[in-house]
């Protein structure tokens, strides 16, 4: 049996990218130093793909920024704001295309970037293409083409990567100018030809095999637009001299129905992932792939533990027959996990022989189909990995006291209801209170203070003063710029969610496990493997002496047990549900200590609640059980008079509205600036009737919103909940801007709600 993986990460083993990424935006260095490391990680990537012994490997899978802009601008779907960037006279060809490039991803002057959101359920972003129906799709770049060019000169043959139409299309969206009712799907056919062009190409270069990503078939809409699979394919699939074509489909399984269609189509090879249980009855039930081959995707590409060697042998011998070839291979891009396992020396042993990074998941790739091939090399490490299977699950990783505490838990996760709780935190503010999510720029000084104390460099207490004094600076800021409820700023978190890991027992935090998250910006998700509870107060101490040097309220700021499964890596041998419950409890007794300690505002950041929503609607309802029921045991166990807050970003709530309402919280902000408030009227249809605070401004742009835009989206909530409901926030966490962006911004936000607040007659 041959083996492949459908992508590997491109950020290099050091960050390589990011550093090259951020040094040439800064113009620190020119294009051809950008392209000369980015060749070089690509070189790097298909070597060690070729040492592990991955049979087919693949190309154009890397990229500056993302794979679905590096679609558009191949396709020339490039919005008419980017048109004219780059074209100066004195900048040359490179130059300008990438000054292009980039306007699209992070925007320029005048041109707003194009919109970032999650791809499918994981914790990557992509580019969303704008499209109209005066979009004209053309084949107006080499890019797949120059990297197999590049591969094949050093004596590798590879298989280029490039994301489908329909899902290119399907996650597109209308541009402004588009007409009401128009969708990107219209303009198929005019990319598929395109895409045709692109095959002859690769065709003439000497390609032999194309994978086509079309992850967008295991959504529900991906499953509604079967029919335009079929006329897409049939077309590409139709031209005489072209490469063999495999579809690939990733995060779930297609169905019968979509299996049935590939039978019938004319490509060569269809992936498939068999990380989830259905897949394999699904083909059964259509009796196979007939001739074409089956790419199996067998070893987990999101998820970081070792692959049960035994069962996915016997779930390739069960593929046998089924299909023409089985190809061993990944579920989908190992772009989603961390790259070394080898580089984790402080890990804990126990955990360390559990987990498989990127480069280890080649190595199981590889021992499966030497397996499957009978290679006689094979045979001690399937001995190993044999042992290795039947172990039981480490004593350390399992708490009693947790379990037993859940389950005495019982009723205990409801508050007084809503009406009736005391308002009295809430009597004591201003009409339209103002806020702000959390997080205050995360400067160079904040950070460079935490490597300094990473590596030994400043001692705790030091690092203690440090981190103190910004505090002082932050709540200083706050009270001039009049706000009602303060934060700390949150300087001593490395991230929302790892910090809380490090910080909690049953997790582990990696060093260097980074995982592109969008663009230049990483994340190092931890690792969740045992039993969650915590040993001791986590932010207590921080928000206590914020507390302290003002007599305003500060929020407490904490990360709810949906968000941090969502960023993590989680252990897979139980329900995420009941893995959700346990982080509840830990963050339960931090609710409960920061109440103690004089807190009486508490927010518990939910960003990811909205992200988390699985892929098909059938399984939403039992999503949301124990998603709401998990902020519920976390923030239930306090007075009524304390005012708990949850914060959402990044998402398009429609579809959870009522959720949200159940989560209980008093006052919930959300991300809405770029949705100009229509959540408030969402939140308003599903019954909504608690504090909310629609984001008045986008944080993502660095563009400071005026007094008078505010005042309208204040004015536009204002049409959708009563004053005494709302509260005026920005829409995210500000860690990401630079004080020279949020000061000014703060002011006109503060500005803006007093007069407001005038016209309504009030202080
Ligand atoms: C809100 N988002 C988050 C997601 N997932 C998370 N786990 N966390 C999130 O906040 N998913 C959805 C979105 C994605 N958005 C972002 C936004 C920003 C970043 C980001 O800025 N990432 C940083 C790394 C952050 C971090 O871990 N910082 C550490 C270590 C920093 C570091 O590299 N230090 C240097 C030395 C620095 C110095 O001397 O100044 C080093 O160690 O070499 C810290 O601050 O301590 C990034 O740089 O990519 C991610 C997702
Ligand atoms: N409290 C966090 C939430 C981000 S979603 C912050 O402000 O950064
Ligand atoms: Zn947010």
């Amino acid at each position: 049996m041959t083996t492949t993986v459908l992508g590997y990460p491109r950020i290099g083993s050091d960050r390589e990218l990011k550093r090259a990424c951020e040094s040439y935006w800064k113009g620190d260095i020119p294009a051809a130093e950008l392209d000369s490391v980015t060749s070089w990680l690509r070189r790097t990537t298909w070597q060690t793909l070729r040492e592990a012994g991955i049979d087919a490997i693949p190309s154009n899978t890397f990229s500056n920024y993302d794979h679905v802009l590096d679609t558009a601008v191949l396709f020339d779907l490039v919005p008419a704001r980017f048109a004219t960037i780059g074209a100066a006279a004195d900048t040359d060809d490179r130059e300008a295309e990438l000054r292009r490039y980039f306007a699209m991803a992070r925007g320029a002057d005048a041109a707003p970037p194009l919109e970032m959101t999650k791809w499918f359920d994981t914790n990557y972003h992509y580019l969303v293409p704008e499209l109209t129906p005066h979009t004209r799709p053309r084949l107006a770049g080499r890019k797949p083409l120059s990297e197999y060019v590049q591969a094949k000169g050093l004596g590798i043959e590879t298989r280029p990567v490039l994301v489908g139409p329909l899902t290119l299309l399907m996650l597109a969206k209308p541009g402004a100018e588009a007409p009401e009712g128009w969708q990107p799907l219209e303009l198929l056919d005019d990319l598929v030809a395109c895409y045709g062009e692109l095959l002859d190409q690769l065709a003439a270069a000497g390609v032999s095999w194309v994978q086509f990503d079309e992850p967008i078939l295991v959504t529900d809409a991906g499953q509604a637009a079967l029919q335009e699979l079929e006329r897409a394919y049939s077309r590409l699939g139709g031209a005489t001299q072209r490469p063999s074509i495999a579809v690939m489909t990733y995060f779930g399984t297609v169905g019968a129905q979509a299996l049935d269609i590939f039978k019938q189509m004319p490509i060569e090879g269809v992936g498939l992932d068999f990380t989830t249980p259905e897949t394999r009855s699904d083909l059964v039930r259509v009796s196979g792939l007939g001739g074409k081959t089956l790419f199996a995707g067998v070893v987990d590409g999101r998820n970081v533990w070792r692959a049960d060697i035994p069962a996915t042998l016997a779930t390739l011998s069960s593929l046998l027959g089924l299909a023409g070839e089985v190809v061993v291979s990944t579920s989908c891009s190992l772009l989603h996990v961390p790259i070394d396992l080898a580089r984790e020396t402080e890990l804990d042993p126990v955990l360390r022989e559990r987990l498989a990074f990127a480069r280890q998941k080649l190595d199981e790739v590889g021992l499966l189909g030497r397996a499957m091939a009978g290679d006689a090399t094979a045979e001690n490490e399937l001995e190993r990995a044999r042992a290795r299977a039947a172990q039981p699950t480490p004593k350390s990783f399992i708490d009693s006291r947790v379990r037993a505490r859940l389950e005495s838990l019982g009723g205990k996760d409801a508050r007084p209801d809503y009406a009736q709780r005391s308002k009295e935190e809430i009597a004591k503010l201003p009409l339209l209170p103002t806020t702000t999510i959390g997080s205050f720029p995360q400067t160079s000084k904040v950070r460079s203070a935490r490597a300094a104390h990473r590596a030994g460099r400043i001692d705790d207490q030091e690092y203690e003063r440090r981190m103190r004094a910004e505090i002082d600076r932050v709540i200083a800021l706050q009270e001039d710029i009049g706000l009602d409820v303060l934060v700390h700023g949150e300087p001593e978190r490395n991230d929302m969610v790892q910090y809380f890991a490090e910080r909690l027992d049953g997790y582990a935090t990696t060093k260097h496990g980074w995982v592109q998250s969008y663009g230049s910006r990483y994340v190092r998700p931890p690792i969740l493997y045992g039993d969650v509870s915590r040993p001791s107060p986590i932010t207590v101490g921080w928000s206590t002496y914020a507390q302290s040097r003002t007599d305003k309220p500060v929020k407490g700021m904490l990360t709810g047990p949906v968000t941090m499964l969502a960023w993590s890596f989680v252990r897979d041998d139980q329900p995420l549900g009941d893995t959700a419950r346990q982080v509840a409890l830990a963050l339960r007794d931090e609710v409960t200590d920061l109440e103690r300690a004089g807190i009486r505002h508490i927010q518990v950041d939910e960003a990811a609640l909205r992200e988390l929503l699985p892929l098909r609607e059938k399984e939403h309802s039992d999503y949301l059980e124990w998603a709401v029921g998990s902020f519920r045991i976390a923030t239930s166990g306090v007075a009524d008079s304390t005012v708990i807050h949850s914060h959402m970003c990044y998402s398009e709530f429609g579809r959870i509205v009522s959720a949200i309402d159940s989560l209980d919280a008093d006052v919930t902000s959300v991300e809405a600036a770029r949705s100009h408030m229509e959540l408030v009227d969402d939140l308003a249809a599903a019954g909504y009737r608690r504090g909310i605070g629609p984001g008045v401004y986008d944080i993502h742009s660095p563009r400071v919103p005026s007094v008078a835009e505010i005042e309208t989206s204040l004015r536009a909530a204002l049409n959708g909940v009563e004053a005494a409901r709302l509260w005026v926030n920005p829409d995210c966490g500000l860690k990401t801007r630079s004080y020279a962006d949020i000061e000014p911004a703060l002011r006109n936000m503060v500005e803006a709600t007093r007069r407001v607040r005038a016209e309504l007659g009030a202080r």
